[in-house]
C-alpha cells in the first residue's frame, strides 16, 4: 500500500516520456508536457486562445497540444494558416465533430459539418449562386431596411424614456430579424415580438450548448454516456429550432400550391421551394432544413458578438466615434436609415469594422479542421484525424504584423488594401479557402447597417462610467468570445 503513490508517479512519467519521445519519433510539432490521460487540458485557463498565443511564443507557428485523446496543432502564423487552408486545403477540409453536433443526426447532413463532397458541394454552391449573390443580397435589402427601422424605433423609445439599451440584447434581435428577412422575408416583427423572442431562446441555448466545453469530445469513450447531458439538451433545442424552420417551409409550400400565380418573394425560403419543386440537387427536405439551422446559429451570436465589440471599441474612443459620425453625417445627411448601396462611401466605418474584427475576432479559434490524410507541413507530420485550430486572435494581436497590436486604430486600414475575406491571412476572422464563411456577404452588411444606424442617429453614455477597464474588457469563452459584462448605454438625440 505505502508504495502506490511511488509507482503512480512512476507510471505517469513514464506515460509521460513515452508521450513526448513519440512525439520526436513522429517528427510531430513541438508542444508543452502532455500529462497522462489529461494532456494538456489542465494548462488551457478560461480563455484557450490566449494561453496558445503566448505558448506558440515557446513552440512556434504550427504546435501540438493534447485534448484529452484529442491531438490537435494550432496554428498562429498567416504562413502557416496558408499551408493549411490554401495549399493543403484539400487534407484540412474536414471537421471534427463536437458530440452537440450530432444532436437530431445533424453532424450527418449538415453543410457546417459534412465532409467536403457531393452534398456539401451542392449547399455551397446554392448559397453562393442563389442567396449570397449579389442580385439576392440587393434584392432583400429593403426588407432589412424595415427591420433597421425597427432597431432605431427601439432606441428612440429608449431615449424618450431615458433608459440604457442592453447593446447584445437589441444586437442579437436584430439580427435575428434581419437574418429572418433574408431567410423567411418574415413580415415586420414587434421588436420583442413573441416569434422574435422564442428564435432568440432556441439560437441562445444552442449556443451555450455548443460553446460549453463537454469531457465527451475530449475522452470519446464517454459519449455514449452523455455526461454532461450535452447531446441530451442539445437534442432539446436543435428539435424546436428544425420544427419553426419546417413550419415556415411548409407554410410557403402551401401557399405556392394554393396560388400558383401569386408573384414570387425574394427570400431564400422562395429559393429553396424552387430547388425542391425542380429537383436539380439530389438534396432532401432535410438537408435544406438543417442548412437553415446552420445559418441561423452560424450568423447570429457571431454578428451579435462583433456589434457589440464595435460598440465598445468606440465609446472607448470619442475621437474615432467622432470621425465615424462626421462621416456618417456627410454621405446620408438628414437620412436616418444607411443604404446598404451607400457602404463603398464610408471608408472609415469599413475601417472601423476591420480594426474591430482584428481585435474580436467573433470565433478566436475559427471552427476546428481536421487532417483527412497524413500530411507534413514545414517538415512536421499532421497526423490523419488530427484537429487543427487556426488561432485568429494571435494572428490579430501580433506585434511582428501590426504596430500597436493592442490598441484600437482603424486608420491602419485606410492606406493599405488588407481585407477579411480570407486572402490576407493576417486578417481571417472569416476563415479561409473551401470552407470559409459563406455568409460574409450578409454580416458584412449587418454588421456596417447596424453600426450605422446607432451612431448616426444619437450620442451615446455608458450607464455606468464608472466601470474599471478590466471590467469592460473582460471576456467570456465560448461558442463567440463576447464581453463578460454586457454592454449598457444611453441614447441622446442630437
Ligand atoms: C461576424 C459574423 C461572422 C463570422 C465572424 C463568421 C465566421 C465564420 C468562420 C470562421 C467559419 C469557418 C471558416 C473556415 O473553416 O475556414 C464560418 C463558417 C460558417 N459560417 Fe460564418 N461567420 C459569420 C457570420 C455568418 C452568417 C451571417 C452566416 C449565415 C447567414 C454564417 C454561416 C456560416 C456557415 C453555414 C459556416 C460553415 C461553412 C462550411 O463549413 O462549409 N456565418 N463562419
Amino acid at each position: 500500500m505505502d508504495s502506490f503513490p511511488f509507482l503512480a508517479a512512476l507510471f505517469l512519467i513514464t506515460a509521460a516520456t513515452w508521450l513526448i519521445s513519440s512525439r520526436r519519433r513522429k517528427n510531430l510539432p513541438p508542444g508543452p508536457f502532455p500529462y497522462p490521460i489529461v494532456g494538456n487540458m489542465l494548462q488551457l485557463g478560461s480563455q484557450p486562445h490566449e494561453t496558445f498565443a503566448k505558448l506558440s511564443k515557446k513552440y512556434g507557428p504550427l504546435m501540438s497540444i493534447n485534448l484529452g485523446s484529442l491531438y490537435t496543432v494550432i496554428v498562429s502564423s498567416p504562413e502557416m494558416a496558408k499551408e493549411i487552408m490554401h495549399k493543403y486545403g484539400q487534407v484540412f477540409s474536414g471537421r471534427t465533430i463536437a458530440q452537440a453536433v450530432e444532436a437530431c443526426g445533424h453532424d450527418k447532413i449538415s453543410m457546417g459539418f459534412l465532409p467536403v463532397g457531393g452534398e456539401w458541394r451542392d449547399m455551397r454552391k446554392i448559397c453562393k449562386e442563389q442567396m449570397f449573390s449579389h442580385q439576392s443580397m440587393e434584392g432583400s435589402q429593403d426588407l432589412r431596411k424595415l427591420k433597421l427601422q425597427q432597431l432605431l424605433d427601439y432606441a428612440h423609445k429608449c431615449s424618450d424614456e431615458g433608459r440604457a439599451i442592453d447593446i447584445r440584447e437589441a444586437a442579437f434581435i436584430t439580427t435575428l430579424n434581419l437574418m429572418s428577412a433574408t431567410l423567411f422575408s418574415l413580415q415586420a416583427t414587434e421588436f420583442d415580438s413573441k416569434a422574435t423572442m422564442e428564435f432568440k431562446e432556441i439560437i441562445e441555448g444552442v449556443a451555450s450548448i455548443v460553446g460549453v466545453p463537454n469531457f465527451a469530445d475530449f475522452f470519446p469513450i464517454l459519449r455514449p454516456f452523455d455526461p454532461q447531458g450535452v447531446k441530451r439538451r442539445a437534442d432539446v433545442y436543435f428539435g424546436r429550432l428544425l420544427g419553426l424552420i419546417e413550419g415556415y417551409l411548409n407554410e410557403r409550400i402551401q401557399s405556392r400550391k394554393a396560388n400558383p400565380n401569386a408573384p414570387k418573394k425574394d427570400d431564400f425560403l422562395e429559393t429553396l421551394v424552387d430547388i425542391l419543386e425542380a429537383n436539380d440537387y439530389k438534396l432532401k427536405t432535410e438537408h435544406l432544413t438543417h442548412l437553415m439551422l446552420d445559418l441561423f446559429v452560424g450568423g447570429s451570436e457571431t454578428s451579435t458578438t462583433e456589434i457589440e465589440w464595435i460598440m465598445e471599441e468606440l465609446m472607448s474612443s470619442p475621437d474615432k466615434m467622432a470621425k465615424v459620425k462626421a462621416e456618417l453625417k456627410s454621405v446620408m445627411g438628414e437620412q436616418k436609415v444607411v443604404d446598404e448601396r451607400q457602404m463603398p462611401n464610408l471608408p472609415y466605418l469599413q475601417a472601423v469594422v476591420k480594426e474591430s474584427m482584428r481585435l474580436h475576432p467573433p470565433g478566436p479559434l475559427l471552427l476546428p479542421r481536421k487532417a483527412e490524410s497524413d500530411q507534413v507541413v514545414n517538415g512536421y507530420l499532421i497526423p490523419k484525424g488530427s484537429q487543427v485550430l487556426i488561432n485568429a486572435w494571435a494572428m490579430g494581436r501580433d506585434e511582428t504584423i501590426w504596430k500597436n497590436p493592442n490598441s484600437f486604430e482603424p486608420e491602419r486600414f485606410l492606406d493599405q488594401k488588407i481585407d477579411f475575406k480570407g486572402q490576407d491571412y493576417e486578417l481571417i476572422p472569416f476563415g479561409s479557402g473551401r470552407r470559409v464563411c459563406p455568409g460574409m456577404p450578409l454580416a458584412n452588411r449587418i454588421l456596417h447597417t447596424v453600426t450605422a444606424t446607432l451612431v448616426h442617429n444619437f450620442e451615446w453614455k455608458l450607464e455606468r462610467p464608472d466601470a474599471s477597464d478590466a471590467e469592460r474588457q473582460g471576456v467570456l469563452f465560448g461558442f463567440a468570445v463576447r464581453r463578460a459584462v454586457p454592454l449598457k448605454v444611453i441614447p441622446f438625440k442630437k
